[in-house]
């Protein structure tokens, strides 16, 4: 059994405008030990799900159907004294950076402590050996644990935030764009030690990113998300040789993934309004390749490879599109048709 099965989940938000579907009836598992990347445009639902998984979806927004099971027990459904049992101790989150999640009045250290109090009774030395290794392992001087949180750098409070996350060895870990509004040097060393959770610890770990070439550089699999639907999931091949004329599209955008030399190419036009949501393909117009049928109907995701999925009605002539789609014209010529 996969360590998280999400299941036909759908989450809306309640609005003034009306009930926006953030995620669509979403099915996505991740095993134990996989380090899976989500990623998509901002606002396809990635940071939706992440909330969902740990019970902190604001007050206007809720799970409206599906269900999502740690080790088979249902998240939606428990209570929220059972949500806060697992929380740190079997699930914990690195937030983004620019939001992190330290309290500005207390020290980094007593917050720390505080999380391991909630859970387990542990002697202070036992505590303090703990923020040791923590300290160590995040590449921060042990004597700081005793700074408040503005007296860190955003980098440092970073690498706070992964130690706290890691304080109870908890089995899944989620970073939700865990490197936003830091510099590119710091990104790289804060990814690369959260990686190092996956490598040397073993843990399960969700990345949430918008980033293609982060997810290519880190993650063992890959799940595409546009317009709140799963639209590719896979492991590397999901970038090497996408099936999903939106996962081709966001590849081109990268620069790491983009050939050396390769102009880059952005997917014109914006993701449709969740409220009145297209009844086909969510893509469809912005895809260079999309027919009458896209626009008619949804496609459902089917299999494209071993543990390789894809939701287009024209997987079979994904080979030509992936040429296609490595023109900036073909891209410019859908932005011009609609
Ligand atoms: N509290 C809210 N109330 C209403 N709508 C919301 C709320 N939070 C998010 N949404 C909407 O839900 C959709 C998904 O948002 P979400 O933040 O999950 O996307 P995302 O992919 O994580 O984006 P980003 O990368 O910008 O964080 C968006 O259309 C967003 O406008």
């Amino acid at each position: 059994m996969a360590l998280l099965q999400i299941r036909d989940l759908c989450i809306d938000y309640r609005t003034t405008a009306g009930t926006a579907r953030a995620v669509d009836k979403l099915s996505l598992d991740i095993e134990e030990g996989e380090y899976l990347g989500l990623v998509g445009e901002s606002g396809c639902g990635k940071s939706t799900i992440a909330k969902a998984v740990l019970g902190i979806l604001p007050r206007n927004g809720a799970v409206a159907e599906g269900d999502i099971l740690f080790r088979g027990r249902s998240l939606p459904h428990s209570s929220l004294q059972e949500l806060n049992r697992l929380r740190w101790r079997d699930i914990a989150m690195v937030p983004q950076s620019a939001m992190n999640g330290f309290d500005p009045v207390y020290t980094i250290e007593a917050q720390i402590n505080e999380a391991i109090d909630t859970h387990v009774s542990w002697s202070r030395e036992q505590k303090r050996k703990r923020i040791d290794e923590l300290f160590a392992f995040v590449g921060l001087e042990r004597g700081r644990a005793h700074d408040f949180p503005h007296q860190f750098s955003g980098g440092m409070r970073q690498r706070a935030m992964i130690a706290m996350a890691m304080a109870l060895d908890p089995g899944f870990i989620v970073a939700d764009e865990p490197t936003t509004g830091l510099d590119v040097i710091v990104q790289d060393q804060i990814l690369h030690r959260i990686k190092e959770i996956h490598t040397r610890f073993g843990k399960t770990m969700l990345l949430i990113t918008h980033d293609m070439a982060v997810v290519a550089e880190n993650c063992d699999r890959i799940a595409v998300m546009y317009a709140g639907k799963l639209v590719e999931h896979g492991a590397h091949n999901v970038f090497e040789t996408p099936f999903h004329p939106y996962t081709m599209g966001l590849c081109n955008a990268f620069p790491d993934l983009a050939d050396r030399g390769r102009e880059l190419i952005s997917i014109p036009k914006a993701p449709p309004n969740l409220l009145t949501p297209p009844v086909g393909c969510r893509f469809a117009d912005r895809c260079p390749f999309a027919a009458a049928r896209c626009r008619a109907e949804a496609p459902a995701l089917v299999e494209v490879g071993p543990g390789h999925v894809a939701a287009c009605h024209f997987i079979d002539r994904a080979a030509e599109f992936r040429m296609k789609a490595r023109d900036i014209g073909t891209w410019q010529g859908a932005a011009a048709a609609a």
